[in-house]
């Protein structure tokens, strides 16, 4: 993938400003920055879910922000997105949240109908086995702790056979032990189906312990894009335009504005509805 000149501005607010890099290949990579950087809209604007004012992300040659309909779809299947609320339907079991994923992969009527075939099933009961819940299959989604409910998010995401992985602070309503768990099923998705995951973050020894490489942004703009190990604290108190006080336990945000919740719902709706 190779992000070139992207931006995006909210009225008077430069969100990302010029952001370019590429991804050669299957690479784990943390965003980090303080709050309102502009990590979320990065990520969102790869996965379409927030449209880019300029720039173009090229993905083997096509420029993926041209994309409308029916390939613009297939792209948004092909970058599955985690969110920092998992985003499950609550009152569903299990399985049937995970196989939602499948949806997309079949044509409208099926979709429509919600109709899941024995391999769809196998599918889900296998990406559930892969995050260690499969006992929790015929469970109420409502009914799980938040870190099995982003485990989940992880299957379901799994069930789409996306070809890259984006989380939005995946881990940021966790408690630490479910949040280590989280990070390690993204690190293995990633050694073993050899995706790319890229994952904003909001505390650094997260991105350094599970990512090879980190991207760090400040006032919507790239400031370091290196090697994890080589983030130290002079590099950190630089992307996050911290004083000599920095400390690195106090990071980011969990602010989520009503609006991006809409298009997350939205995004979600449409991806059952096998739009
Ligand atoms: N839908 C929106 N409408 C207007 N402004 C927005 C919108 N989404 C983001 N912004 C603004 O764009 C800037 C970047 O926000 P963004 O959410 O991408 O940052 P972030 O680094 O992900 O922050 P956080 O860690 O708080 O989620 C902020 O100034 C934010 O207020």
């Amino acid at each position: 993938m190779r992000v070139i000149d992207l931006n995006k501005t909210f009225g008077s607010v430069m969100a990302v400003k010029s952001a370019s890099f590429d991804v050669p290949g299957a690479q784990m990579i943390g965003v980090i920055g303080r709050s309102g950087a502009g990590k979320s809209t990065l990520l969102r604007m790869i996965n379409h879910l927030t449209p880019a004012t300029s720039g173009s992300i090229l993905i083997d040659g096509r420029d993926i922000l041209a994309l409308r309909g029916a390939a613009r779809h297939a792209w948004q299947r092909d970058c599955a997105m985690i969110f920092q609320q998992f985003n499950l339907v609550p009152r569903l079991d299990v399985l049937t949240n995970v196989m939602l994923g499948r949806l997309n992969r079949h044509g409208t009527l099926r979709s429509l109908l919600k109709v899941f075939g024995r391999e769809d099933i196998a599918r889900g009961l296998h990406a559930l086995e892969r995050l260690g819940i499969a006992d929790q299959a015929l469970k109420r989604a409502e009914d799980l702790s938040g870190g099995q409910q982003q485990r989940v998010a992880i299957a379901r995401a799994l069930t789409q056979d996306p070809r890259m992985i984006l989380a939005d602070e995946p881990i940021a309503s966790l408690d630490p032990m479910s949040a280590q768990v989280v990070m390690d099923s993204l690190r293995q998705i990633h050694e073993r189906d050899g995706l790319t995951v890229i994952c904003n973050l909001h505390t650094l020894d997260t991105a350094r312990t599970y990512c090879d490489r980190v991207i760090g942004m400040r006032d919507g703009a790239i400031v370091y894009d290196g090697p994890a190990h080589a983030v130290t604290t002079d590099v950190a108190r630089d992307i996050y335009g911290a004083d000599d006080s920095f400390n690195e336990g106090v990071t980011s945000t969990v602010l989520e504005p009503d609006d991006r919740r809409a298009a997350e719902v939205a995004y979600l709706r449409a991806a059952e509805a096998g739009a």
